[in-house]
């Protein structure tokens, strides 16, 4: 794969990086065998120093950070995730984030939403434990509460820009790292970081995850310049490294993921449908590997940043449930598809 941007100021990482992505694309060889070559061509661009034996390697580190699935465990302990997002427009993106998390492999998923939005997202669903409190007075106090029973958030999926909300989502943020609890920020989460981006600034337990027009808007808040088209990667390592190292997942026809010190790529065979939703399916599959990245630890990820690994398991996942759902059913897929085909992604993937 190519890693141009590692070449500055990122040392060694460019090395590891490199390893890193070609050994996703190996265990996807493993699963598949010789006749997937071209498509993991494609899912990991390849540099050519890296080895087939560093890209098997490699790919191990995302199965690595997986719980077992074990009778011994109890309700919450393979994770308990927030989704902090859902307002008078927007009640399918929280509960896409929400239902995805679950579908990965949480316990329990929890959405802190407006009281106008949290029956909508009932109705969608049993399953998720919703709050409707993100425009009550007390939203910090209410969601502070549940802070430490949570293992992480994901912040914006659905959030919508209203000031009052933007406000208490600040002082939820604010408590979430005075408790360092992870926290993924997507959608209008980041419209709030770009405004403000002291809020996130050197947090080392956050990811962001923008799509095409919110990483502009972020780049050019945060280094004051025009984004530089010419240069994806190093365009990626450059927000992070002004963030603080803070982990950026630039989403679009190739996932660039960086931490200031390496990037990786993933461009995974996804399919060419851009329905609304994928974004958010991403984010609250990333909540939860987020969450097993950090607590399987740096040595299960052989010294590679967990949070890298785990953006790469859900840029890889997410871009699988397109690919499988657009077989299925073509121009038609939406997301509800998409989220039908997480668990059978998840096993082709991570499993076999
Ligand atoms: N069903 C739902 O409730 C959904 C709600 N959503 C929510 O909608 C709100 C706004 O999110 P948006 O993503 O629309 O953010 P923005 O309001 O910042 O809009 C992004 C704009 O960029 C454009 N764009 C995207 N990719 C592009 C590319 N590669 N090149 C050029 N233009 C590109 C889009 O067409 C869109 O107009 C968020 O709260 C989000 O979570 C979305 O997640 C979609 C689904
Ligand atoms: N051109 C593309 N080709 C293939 N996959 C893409 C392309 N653009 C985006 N994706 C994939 O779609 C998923 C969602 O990315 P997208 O840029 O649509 O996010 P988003 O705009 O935040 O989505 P949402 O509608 O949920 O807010 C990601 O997994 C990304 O890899
Ligand atoms: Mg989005």
């Amino acid at each position: 794969m190519a890693v141009p941007g590692m070449a500055t100021g990122a040392g060694v990482g460019a090395a590891v990086a490199c390893a890193a992505v070609v050994a996703l694309l190996s265990a996807v060889l493993a699963l598949y065998g010789p006749p997937l070559d071209a498509v993991l061509e494609r899912a990991f661009s390849l540099n050519k120093a890296c080895s087939i034996k560093d890209m098997k390697n490699t790919f191990q580190l995302v199965r690595n950070i997986i719980p077992p699935l074990t009778t011994k465990k109890h309700k919450g302990q393979d994770g308990r995730i927030g989704i902090v997002g859902g307002c008078q427009e927007y009640t399918g993106a929280p509960y896409f984030a929400a239902i995805s998390a679950l579908k990965v492999g949480a316990d329990l998923s929890h959405v802190f939403c407006t009281q106008e939005a949290a029956p909508v997202i009932k109705s969608y669903s049993p399953e998720l434990i919703v709050h409707p409190v993100l425009d009550s007075p007390d939203a910090v106090q209410d969601v502070e509460k549940w802070l430490p029973r949570l293992h992480a958030l994901v912040v914006g999926p659905g959030l919508g820009r209203d000031d009052g909300l933007l406000r208490n989502v600040k002082g939820i943020l604010e408590a979430s790292k005075a408790r360092d609890v992870p926290v993924v920020i997507d959608a209008d989460g980041l419209w709030l970081i770009a405004e403000q981006p002291a809020l996130i600034q050197g947090y080392q337990k956050a990811v962001l995850t923008p799509n095409h027009a919110e990483f502009r808007r972020l780049s050019e808040a945060v280094l004051r310049d025009p984004l530089d088209s010419s240069d994806p990667h190093g365009a990626v390592l450059r927000l992070s490294q002004a963030l603080g190292n803070v982990t950026v997942v630039r989403k679009g026809e190739r996932d660039v993921i960086s931490d200031g010190r390496q990037v990786l790529e993933c461009s995974q065979e996804g399919s060419s449908r851009r329905c609304g939703g994928q974004g958010d399916l991403l984010s609250g599959s990333l909540g939860v590997l987020v969450h097993w990245a950090l607590l399987a630890g740096p040595e299960k990820t052989d010294g590679f940043s967990p949070l890298l690994v785990a953006a790469f398991g859900a840029c890889s996942l997410t871009r699988q449930c397109s690919h499988q759902a657009f077989q299925k059913h073509g121009r038609s897929t939406t997301t509800t598809d998409m989220v039908a085909e997480v668990g059978p992604a998840f096993a082709r993937l991570f499993e076999s």
